[in-house]
């Protein structure tokens, strides 16, 4: 792992929340994007060398809708920067963490990602993410 990728934070309203936001760390969101295939429209801040991901669910049957409708806004998920995503992942199942998605899908912000089931990362849902060669 590289270092923490970004932070994923659940909103209901990516509109309010990107003023929220902005106001909280004094600097506008440098992008929005929608990623259909999670059913969520994106936001991202950048702080450092991390950023925020503002997610807003797009369709009633996304993760991101779930997850406010059964805890209500907030962090929802932590992403690090992995060099190469299939070696990370036959890393982390040989060590018994429990891979969602056998292959890698495409996730906002020109990566692809693997998402790694709470249940077996201390209750964190953890996000990889790997820059898209082109
Ligand atoms: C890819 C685009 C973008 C990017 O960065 O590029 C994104 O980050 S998109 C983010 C949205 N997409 C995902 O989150 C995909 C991965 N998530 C999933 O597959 C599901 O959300 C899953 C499997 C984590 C949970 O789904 P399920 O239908 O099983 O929901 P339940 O409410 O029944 O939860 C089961 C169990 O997991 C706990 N849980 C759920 N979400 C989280 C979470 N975000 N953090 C920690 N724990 C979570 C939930 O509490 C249940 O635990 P239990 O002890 O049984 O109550
Ligand atoms: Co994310």
């Amino acid at each position: 792992m590289r270092k923490i990728e970004h932070l994923g934070i659940a909103v209901k309203n990516l509109k309010s929340s990107n003023e929220l936001f902005k106001k909280l760390l004094c600097t506008e969101h440098y992008k929005e994007e929608n990623v259909e295939g999670e059913g969520v429209a994106t936001s991202f801040f950048m702080i450092g060398e991390t950023k925020l991901e503002l997610l807003e669910a797009t369709r009633p049957d996304s993760p991101i809708a779930k997850y406010i409708e059964k805890k209500s806004e907030g962090i929802h998920h932590i992403a690090f920067e992995v060099e190469d995503i299939h070696a990370e992942m036959e890393r982390l199942k040989s060590e018994g963490f429990e891979i969602l998605n056998e292959i890698p899908k495409e996730g906002a912000d020109n990566k692809l990602v693997v998402f790694l089931h709470p249940r077996s990362t201390n209750g964190v849902l953890v996000e990889l993410c790997q820059e898209k060669r082109s």
